[in-house]
């Protein structure tokens, strides 16, 4: 898959190894993954396989025992690794966004979900309280969450995970990162809240442009939004394809057996 250089999220031959008791785990052993603008792109791979070690790589968030041993992340003419401490600070949120597979955990408890919206929209913009609010409330009626408006003055606790996903959406989306990492974003939410969020994330990578990697065990929903895909086993990736391609002609014994486990 040949894509233009300044329109993509390039991660080359990545490799993060992990320092524990027991000696060193190599997570990610040289993954190569692009991530187009305006494309959803999907990441799958069983439990362990290193999709979300990957992605906290690309935001130079992993735990202090993980370490970038080896590869290069490119996105807007920038290589992460040679960012200052300040830059790296804007690439995490402006550069790209990040949806994590526990929601409570990324939402600050001692602020209420207004002030985290509207901190996020005037971090990128200058603007008026009042008119940051506004905004705010307009992002979380995107995301459908019912009582916009006393929903602002509410903290992350009073909020059902389900709620707390769609906040994070609605952060995401007024940050408006030029590349967003969904990992696993549904999980763990009814079916009808999968639907909507599903549908604005697709919305995202449409309208805004926005270069999505969303990371998911469910093939049902790579079908049915990811434009390419990659295959991750036991820290590589085995296989890379557009999706009617990985769906009509996979070529790895791997994904050949996802495929078997959900026909
Ligand atoms: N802090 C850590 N210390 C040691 N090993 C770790 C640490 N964090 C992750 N790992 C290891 O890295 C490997 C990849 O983990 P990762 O969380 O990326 O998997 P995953 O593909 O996201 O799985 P899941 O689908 O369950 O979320 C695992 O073998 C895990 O044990
Ligand atoms: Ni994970």
């Amino acid at each position: 898959m040949e894509w233009q250089e300044n329109k993509t999220l390039k991660i080359q031959n990545l490799r993060v190894d992990f320092l524990t008791k027991t000696g060193t785990i190599q997570a990610v052993k040289g993954v190569n993954l692009t991530v187009p603008k305006g494309k959803i792109t999907a990441l799958v791979g069983e439990s362990g396989s290193g999709k979300s070690v990957t992605s906290l790589a690309v935001l130079g968030l992993l735990p202090r025992n993980g370490k970038i041993v080896e590869g290069e992340i490119t996105a807007e003419g920038m290589e992460f690794g040679k960012l200052s401490k300040e830059q790296k600070k804007r690439w995490n949120g402006s550069t790209v966004g990040m949806i994590f597979q526990d929601p409570s955990a990324s939402l600050n408890p001692l602020y209420t979900v207004g002030n985290q919206i509207t901190e996020g929209i005037r971090q990128r913009q200058k603007m008026k309280k009042e008119e940051a609010e506004k905004l705010a409330l307009s992002y979380l009626k995107a995301v459908k969450l019912p009582n916009p408006k006393q929903l602002m003055k509410k903290y992350p606790f009073e909020l059902s995970g389900g709620m707390c996903q769609r906040v994070m959406i609605a952060i995401a989306m007024a940050l408006k990162p030029k590349y967003l990492i969904a990992d696993e974003p549904t999980t763990a939410l009814d079916v009808t809240v999968q639907r909507q969020i599903l549908s604005e994330i697709y919305r995202m990578s449409r309208e805004q442009k926005m270069g999505i990697l969303f990371i998911t065990h469910d093939l049902g929903v790579v079908a049915e939004i990811a434009d390419q895909v990659y295959i991750m086993q036991v820290g590589e990736i085995v296989e890379a394809a557009p999706v009617d391609e990985i769906f009509h002609r996979p070529t790895h014994p791997y994904t050949k057996k996802l495929l078997s486990a959900i026909l």
